[in-house]
């Protein structure tokens, strides 16, 4: 596996992860590989603008039925939101990935 060195997040999330408000994200299999303790660069889905850079701490697998109110509370929304965004973008899906990051200040 050769670990991914850039993610991209779709632009509506930009601000709670430079806030520090949202502090994982759920992904699926294709998306899954990077290397804790490693950094990566950030750029937005839409446009590829490149907005930040994020340490990877872990990434867990989870299935989409024991996501919890800690995912959500981490994500800064409700656990019905995160479940209902998490249909929309993998709709299907039961295995999924948590990636665990922190903001990379300069
Ligand atoms: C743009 C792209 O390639 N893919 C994704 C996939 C997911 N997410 C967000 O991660 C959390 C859990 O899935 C939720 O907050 C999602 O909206 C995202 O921003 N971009």
């Amino acid at each position: 596996m050769v670990p991914k060195s850039k993610i991209t997040f779709f632009e509506r999330f930009e601000v709670d992860i430079l806030s520090g408000k949202k502090t994982l994200t759920i992904r699926n299999e294709e998306e899954k590989d990077y290397q804790p303790n490693t950094q990566v660069n950030v750029y937005t889905y839409e446009q590829e603008r490149w907005f930040c850079r994020l340490i990877i701490l872990r990434v867990e697998p989870i299935l989409f039925e024991n996501l919890t109110i800690e995912h959500a509370r981490q994500e800064n929304m409700t656990l019905a939101e995160l479940k209902t965004i998490i249909q929309e973008i993998y709709p299907g899906i039961n295995q999924l990935y948590v990636i665990y990051y922190e903001l990379v200040t300069p």
